[in-house]
């Protein structure tokens, strides 16, 4: 793929002429698609979703028909104002939630002709979850904690396994303490390890490092980052930290509940900008 960095003062990022100010769904230009690969199924396909809540209070289009391609191997964060649709299109890739029309394939997969079984099972095997909340069980040790995933999918997990993707994100020497006894970084290194261990095809992050100091953050942004490079897994990562999102190869801009732009490769500064004109 063709990487291209912007230089600021250029326009940061290609605006979709339709995606401000307007309210109509937006079907999007083939630039703002992702990279379609001619053989390759990417990923994750997000094809043309949708997504109102509806609410005693009226329907809100949260996502007004969104089109991408995540590609095997990508690295990709999520940016956009409050209330642009973020979180409800993690919440529609993961399967956690279901878009009103549009599908999500993940691998393949169609997620819609799963039934919750099916999907319960192709989340714990080939999805990774990072969020804030590092959803760690409290009574279980660290190392109980990271072998979860695969005993709930009924594998028996091997000590070595556990211990490989504990050293990975340099905890081997806390397997036996509990969640409350490691900081909130460490913490968030667990719930890595734990979305590490069934190595999953694609790693949903909402805000992973929103609870972490700098150093801590880069910790974790870079352990993702290890996870496409290295495995060729693909991260999907919800921030709003220009500094973070300079971790993706690529930021994808969300305004109104479309794309409205892409940008490759950017700095933080650079990502900075083209927020600050998004939000303009
Ligand atoms: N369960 C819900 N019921 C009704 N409206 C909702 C619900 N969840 C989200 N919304 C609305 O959908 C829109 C998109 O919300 P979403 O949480 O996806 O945005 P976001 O970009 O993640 O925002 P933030 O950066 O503030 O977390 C907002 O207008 C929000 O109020």
């Amino acid at each position: 793929m063709t990487r291209t960095v912007p230089q600021h003062p250029q326009p940061a990022i290609a605006q979709h002429p339709t995606a401000a100010g307007t309210h109509r769904p937006a079907a999007q230009p083939p630039g703002l698609q992702g990279d379609p690969h001619p053989h390759h199924p990417p990923a994750l396909l997000l094809d043309g979703i949708t997504k109102t809540y509806k609410s005693k209070a009226g329907a809100v289009d949260a996502l007004r028909g969104v089109t991408y391609h995540f590609q095997r191997g990508s690295y990709t964060a999520v940016m956009g104002p409050s209330g642009s649709g973020k979180s409800t299109l993690l919440q529609c890739a993961a399967g956690l939630d279901k878009p009103s029309t549009g599908a999500v394939v993940l691998n393949g997969i169609p997620l819609h002709g799963l039934n919750e079984v099916a999907l319960t099972k192709l989340r714990r095997e080939q999805m990774g979850f990072v969020f804030q909340a590092y959803n760690l069980l409290p009574s279980l040790t660290v190392y109980d904690n990271v072998a979860l995933p695969l005993r709930l999918t009924g594998k028996r997990p091997r000590r070595t396994d556990v211990h490989d993707v504990l050293r990975q994100v340099g905890l081997e020497d806390k397997a036996k303490r509990r969640p409350a006894e490691l900081s909130g970084g460490q913490q968030q290194r667990v719930a890595i390890a734990r979305a590490l261990i069934t190595q999953p095809a694609v790693f949903f992050a909402d805000e992973p490092t929103g609870a972490l100091d700098s150093t801590t953050s880069r910790q974790v942004l870079e352990l993702l980052r290890t996870a496409t490079d290295r495995s060729g897994q693909t991260v999907v990562m919800v921030t709003h930290d220009p500094v973070a999102a300079a971790y993706a190869d690529r930021v994808l801009f969300l305004s109104d509940g479309v794309v409205a732009g892409s940008l490759d490769r950017g700095t933080p500064q650079q990502i900075a900008a083209a927020m600050s004109d998004l939000e303009r």
